[in-house]
């Protein structure tokens, strides 16, 4: 069985940080590296094993990436770490559900091809995701070998994030992949991020060195949960980490509005400027916004997918906290009936 030290595994002193003084040497620290319906699959220093949750935490709350503690004795977690960084989303599937996809990813590809599925607004729902998390994105042009000019679509990024790196490069080719090296060495991780058919197996078999068999199934689950039985948490041939998301298809942000904000910093500037704090940045007078675009300073359509986007959002996160409410109050009619039942 291959072992791990725990800095190749990606802990480091945030983590070291949050053990009480009884903890240390005592329950063991474990990367989980797949999340079933009922148990976790983690990683340790000293190698691979099976965990059960402790009453009270469902594997819901619990993400590929995570950093637990071992309760040894019980086989079980004693408790999840605090993240450094997380993605979540919105569920696929009608039930209004926060789903986590990963914990403590260091960086996010966003894989995009140079053709027709360049799409400025997908990228920038992905750095949304990215940056509200707290994962630092990295735009991966593919298909390198396909494209005989790649300077529009880098003009293109610089429009969208000027200060996101673009590698270039062909993800079969392991010479043009080792440009993303810097980002896959020992304690790093990566998840990959993009639309059916840009390349993500293809370059994840190429950092790996090794097939991964990617599962789009598990998204059409009827339930939207992580059915998977497959590892998720595979080592790269640099050192570090990949986490596989597979059927990121429908990707439907929730609550991420400040990662939006961040995207689009240059319009919520401008919209702090507005004559109006509730500026809807239509018709008003004093807007800030549209007289950046009667200007030319500010692309409209780049002002349309800003507000779409964060509709979206606003959409998403209430219906998810709609969807709690309603729990809660179920939860409290249950107990009234029940309460009632006995008297
Ligand atoms: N020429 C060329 N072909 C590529 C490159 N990357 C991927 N391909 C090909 O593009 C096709 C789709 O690649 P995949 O790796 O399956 O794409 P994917 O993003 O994983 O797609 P899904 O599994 O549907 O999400 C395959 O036939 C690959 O061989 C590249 O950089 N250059
Ligand atoms: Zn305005």
């Amino acid at each position: 069985m291959t072992q791990h030290s725990l800095s190749s595994l990606g802990w480091s002193a945030d983590f070291l940080r949050q053990l009480a003084i009884d903890e240390i040497g005592v329950l063991p620290p474990a990367r989980v590296s797949a999340v079933h319906r009922d148990r976790l699959d983690v990683l340790t220093e000293t190698g691979s094993m099976s965990l059960h949750l402790p009453p009270g935490l469902t594997t819901g709350e619990v993400a590929v990436g995570d950093w637990v503690l071992v309760d040894p004795d019980r086989a079980r977690v004693a408790r999840v770490l605090d993240r450094k960084s997380l993605l979540h989303r919105r569920a696929a599937g009608v039930d209004a559900r926060d789903q986590l996809i990963a914990a403590n990813v260091d960086t996010l590809f966003i894989a995009t091809s140079m053709n027709a599925d360049f799409n400025p607004a997908r990228l920038e729902r992905y750095l949304a995701l990215a940056y509200d998390g707290g994962v630092a994105p990295v735009f991966v042009l593919t298909k390198a070998d396909l494209c005989d000019d790649p300077a529009p679509f880098h003009a293109a990024l610089r429009q969208i994030a000027a200060a996101v790196p673009v590698v270039t490069l062909d993800a079969r080719d392991g010479t043009t992949v080792l440009a993303l090296a810097d980002w896959c060495g020992p304690g790093q991780t990566v998840a990959l991020l993009g639309s059916s058919g840009v390349g993500k197996s293809t370059l994840a078999t190429t950092l790996t060195g090794a097939e991964i068999a990617t599962q789009g199934i598990r998204e059409d689950d009827a339930k939207g949960r992580h059915t998977t039985t497959s590892r998720e948490f595979h080592p790269l041939a640099q050192g570090g980490w990949l986490i596989d998301t597979p059927g990121m298809r429908a990707l439907r942000l929730a609550g991420v509005e400040a990662g939006i904000d961040a995207v689009f910093d240059d319009i919520a500037e401008l919209a702090g400027q507005c004559r109006f704090s509730d500026c809807q940045h239509e018709s008003e007078p004093g807007c800030a916004v549209q007289a950046a675009i009667t200007t030319g300073a500010l692309d409209p359509d780049r002002l349309g997918r800003w507000q779409k986007l964060r509709r979206e959002d606003a959409r998403n996160a209430r219906s998810i906290a709609e969807a709690h409410a309603h729990d809660r109050a179920f939860g409290r009619m249950i107990k009234q009936v029940m309460k009632d039942k006995r008297r």
